[in-house]
């Protein structure tokens, strides 16, 4: 099983877009922790497979974190769920996670599951609509984090702002209320510079979208970590 208190540097693949052979080779081979697959729209069994297909070749551990009920499948090294404390619809918390327990509960590898209490900041991002967020004061984010923590055990709080470069002031208040809960921070992060600023405050810092855009740039966000 995968031990995120062990990494900083995260890479995230979205299934719905498509990446060269070279270029997943250069990714996978960076010295990043780990690559997650996960995406919020256009995420098939299909597209999941393929892609984990060609990231299993490598030794980097490879998770999915879990969009769609229809794209889970075995021979991941983890598996994360997540749960949107921000979400105005209970579906989107303990819903749709329910709901899969009920039907799959004797398949479910629990060993392998590790569940993320999202809070979404950046209200243009796509599943700031999809899970019907509702923006939260600093106040609120630092109460979500702390109930995260001290009530539901959860082993990741992941301060979301997808699409966007967020508050590093927030995310440094954030961490100074978690002990034992890892505190993963994505959004914009496009360049060493804003990688080793949001690293100096979150446990683990998620790339994503820039890997679509400007792949130099996204592997300098590797090496900002390993100074
Ligand atoms: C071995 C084996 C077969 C195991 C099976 C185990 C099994 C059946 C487990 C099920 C366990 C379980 C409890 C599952 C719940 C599944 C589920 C569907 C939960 C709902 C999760 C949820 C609330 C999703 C909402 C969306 C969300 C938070 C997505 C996260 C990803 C994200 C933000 C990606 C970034 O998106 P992107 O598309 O890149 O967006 P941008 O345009 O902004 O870039
Ligand atoms: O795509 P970006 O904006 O890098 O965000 C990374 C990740 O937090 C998305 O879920
Ligand atoms: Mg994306």
């Amino acid at each position: 099983m995968c031990n995120v208190k062990e990494w900083s540097h995260v890479f995230k693949l979205d299934p719905n877009k498509s990446i060269e052979e070279d270029d997943l080779s250069v990714l996978c081979e960076s010295g990043t922790d780990a690559i997650i697959i996960g995406g919020t729209d256009g995420v098939t069994f299909d597209n999941v497979f393929d892609l984990s297909e060609r990231v299993q070749r490598y030794t980097v551990p490879c998770l999915l974190e879990v969009s769609t009920m229809e794209a889970i499948m075995p021979g991941f090294d983890g598996y994360l769920i997540p749960s949107v404390l921000n979400s105005k619809d209970k579906k989107f918390i303990t819903g749709i996670q329910h709901e899969a327990i009920k039907e799959y509960q004797d398949w479910i590898p629990w060993n392998q599951m590790l569940v993320e209490g999202y809070c979404v900041l950046n209200e243009e991002a796509k599943v700031f609509k999809a899970a019907e967020c509702e923006l939260p004061s600093n106040e609120d984010v630092i109460a979500y984090a702390v109930m995260a923590e001290q009530m539901f055990h959860f082993p990741i709080f992941y301060l979301e702002y997808s699409g966007t470069f967020g508050n590093a002031e927030l995310v440094k208040e954030v961490r100074k209320h978690l002990q034992q809960t890892t505190l993963f921070y994505g959004g914009g992060i496009e360049s060493y510079e804003q990688a080793v600023t949001m690293k100096e405050h979150a446990d683990v810092i998620v790339v994503g979208n820039v890997i679509y855009k400007d792949m130099q740039a996204a592997l300098r966000t590797v090496k900002a970590c390993r100074q």
